[in-house]
């Protein structure tokens, strides 16, 4: 059993290029609204993204219920029909949850999960964290386990390198993290771990460009959702060793971060954004506040002043 785990995790094919953070989105009287999934699907699939993270931070995790969240994730796989991969994040604070949501994205079809730490209880040394995520890598034995690292979040920085090397020795599926983090040295240690072990999804959208410098292939944003095309020029550029050029995109992409900053940020500011560009993901749950029409006019300006629709 553990030996046909690890073999298949030798195996296992590496996530590449940009997986976007999606966005729950809801109906004006704050339900989910499952039905937009699809139309939001197709539009992944024809930007040529290679995936999607259901469910994160961008998705509004923690103000959805653990039934919301497996039937969020149950229609991404049902609508991306094997077109790109699906990354389910499983995290929460009560672990018993996240294996329940663990459990059900390996029976329902996911690609891989993530779990970010818990921060109301969180763990005091590494070996907790190892231990809080162990059954619930376990719920999912035949998925990619990655940690999701934001300490910015959940006040949690615990030694992501020390995490990989001891939760390897407990968690056999341990295939990396999701490096959320400015902490560019960790990250690059993480990456050289063990010869290149362990993926290292880059997180912040607006410094890929340090991300893929270290020698990250793959990332994970919110961004990616409705600027992809930014972002597969900056991969491409770096790919060519044409830093100028990516440098030059990686500007474009931080024009659009100040603008989501002025509107409350990656999930309040994208989540509007993700409106006007026609994908209908509604406002987001209290207690972040719903987008009035002053600002959506704003919002419109300040894109238009940036040229963001041509
Ligand atoms: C808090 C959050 O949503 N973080 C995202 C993922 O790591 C990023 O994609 C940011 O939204 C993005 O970098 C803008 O700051
Ligand atoms: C961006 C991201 O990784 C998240 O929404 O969780």
């Amino acid at each position: 059993m553990l030996l046909t785990i690890l073999r298949k995790m030798k195996n296992r094919e590496r996530l590449k290029g940009l997986i976007a953070a999606t966005f729950t989105p809801m109906l004006a009287n704050g339900e989910v609204n499952y039905d937009e999934i699809g139309n939001y699907a197709r539009y992944i699939e024809k930007t040529g993204i290679n995936g999607v993270f259901v469910c994160g931070t961008t998705g509004e995790s923690t103000s959805l219920t653990t039934s919301e969240r497996k039937q969020i994730l149950s229609t991404w796989v049902k609508e991306a029909k094997g077109a790109f991969k699906i990354i389910a994040h499983v995290g929460s604070n009560c672990q018993h949850e996240a294996m329940e949501l663990a459990s059900h994205a390996q029976t329902c079809g996911a690609d891989g999960i993530a779990a970010i730490a818990p921060s109301f209880f969180k763990p005091a040394t590494v070996t907790d964290l190892v231990q809080f995520f162990k059954p619930i890598a376990a719920s999912a034995s035949n998925l990619p386990f990655y940690y999701y690292n934001m300490p910015a979040m959940t006040g949690v920085n615990l030694a992501v390198d020390q995490f990989l090397l001891e939760g390897k020795k407990h968690i056999p599926t341990l295939a990396g993290t999701k490096f959320t983090h400015n902490n560019l040295m960790e990250m690059g240690v993480c990456l050289a771990l063990n010869n290149g072990e362990f993926e290292v999804l880059h997180g912040y959208d607006e410094i890929l460009i340090t991300g893929l410098a270290m020698g990250a292939v793959a990332g994970v944003g919110s961004t990616y959702n409705y600027i992809p095309s930014v972002y597969q020029g900056i991969i491409e550029a770096m790919q060519n060793n044409d830093v100028e050029k990516a440098r030059i995109l990686q500007m474009r992409s931080i024009q659009v971060v100040e603008i989501i900053i002025k509107y409350g940020g990656g999930v309040r500011g994208g989540k509007a954004i993700m409106n006007l560009t026609g994908i209908k993901c509604g406002d987001c749950r209290p207690p972040i506040s719903p987008f009035s029409e002053e600002e959506y006019a704003m919002l419109t300006n300040d894109l238009n002043n940036i040229h963001f629709f041509k």
